[in-house]
């Protein structure tokens, strides 16, 4: 379990995060979605144990992160510029991280370097940046992490790499529970692998939740009646959205499906559809003021 209570963390007089609560359980895969400058950098070093918070506690497993070598060996972090030794090839990257961690997996490295096809005696510095990510994610799956830390991993990427890279996230969660954080600034790019979202805003968390639990808790309906929609039903419903197309209505609702199902009903509408609500939309409407303040992060 990744945690982090109260966490403040400031740059001179700059604060880059403040007052800051994440909870992240074992096997999830959870997102960290803001704008530039808005502190995901900031969090992730702290969880991956670069960075020291002035306040409050940053801890795996129950134990402080920074500079913790047992917890380091636990996890592996890739950052927004992956990191190599300068003139090193692929080969020896690799040898350093099968001393540096005990749970390297050599037939993994073989196969994924066989998949990526990938020339492990070249000079990693002289692959393109794309490749260059690709290497460092060669390098993370191999160390099998319990733990996997990402700084906006998909820059770069090519759609065919991106979906690999997304399954083999998606395969080491699935087999043996692996940890995944991984930060964007755009919610498009990694809703389909998360089950968790967390928005940060100008140092802020301002939002955490389960996927499932957000798409089912929120719905687009829309109707029309003979003589205009009851007041007595949008009393009754609440809409958080509303909007008029014609004589139909659109309502987005906050609630269990089968109970809006039932009023609206009761109600005898002439046209009646419950519409799916895309991951965008229901962020906009369950954030209210501030989903639109930030709606250029969730789009
Ligand atoms: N080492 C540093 N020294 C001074 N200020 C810093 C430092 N690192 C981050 N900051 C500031 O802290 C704030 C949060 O930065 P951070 O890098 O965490 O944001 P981010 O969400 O990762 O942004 P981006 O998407 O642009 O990478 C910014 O205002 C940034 O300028």
């Amino acid at each position: 379990m990744i945690e982090m209570k109260n966490v403040t963390k400031s740059f001179d007089r700059l604060t880059a995060i403040e007052n800051v609560n994440l909870h992240i359980h074992k096997g999830s895969i959870y997102g960290l979605i803001g704008s530039n400058g808005a502190g995901k950098t900031t969090i992730i070093k702290l969880l991956a144990g670069i960075y020291l918070q002035e306040k409050g506690e940053v801890m795996i497993d129950g134990q402080p992160v920074f500079e913790n070598v047992r917890l380091k060996q636990k996890l592996f972090y890739i950052p927004d510029q992956p990191y190599f030794f300068s003139q090193y090839t692929t080969k020896q990257m690799a040898r350093f991280y099968r001393n540096c961690y005990p749970t390297w997996d050599e037939e993994r490295f073989q196969n994924l370097i066989n998949a990526f096809e990938v020339d492990i005696n070249k000079k990693i510095q002289t692959f393109s940046k794309g490749w260059q990510r690709q290497i460092a994610f060669i390098l993370a799956f191999s160390v099998k992490p319990e733990i996997l830390i990402l700084d906006e991993p998909m820059d770069g990427l090519d759609p065919v790499v991106r979906r690999k890279v997304k399954n083999l996230m998606i395969h080491d969660v699935a087999e043996r529970e692996m940890t995944i954080l991984i930060s964007s600034h755009n919610l498009r790019e990694i809703e389909d692998i998360c089950d968790h979202i967390g928005v940060i805003h100008k140092g802020t968390l301002i939002m955490q939740k389960e996927l499932d639990e957000l798409k089912s808790n929120v719905h687009k309906v829309q109707i029309a009646y003979k003589d205009g929609v009851p007041e007595q039903l949008l009393n009754k419903l609440n809409p958080l959205h509303s909007e008029k197309r014609g004589s139909v209505h659109l309502l987005i609702i906050r609630g269990e499906e089968e109970i809006i199902a039932k009023h609206i009903r009761q109600t005898n509408p002439v046209i009646f559809d419950l519409l799916p609500l895309t991951l965008e939309e229901i962020f906009i409407y369950e954030m209210g003021d501030i989903g639109y303040a930030i709606k250029n992060v969730i789009v």
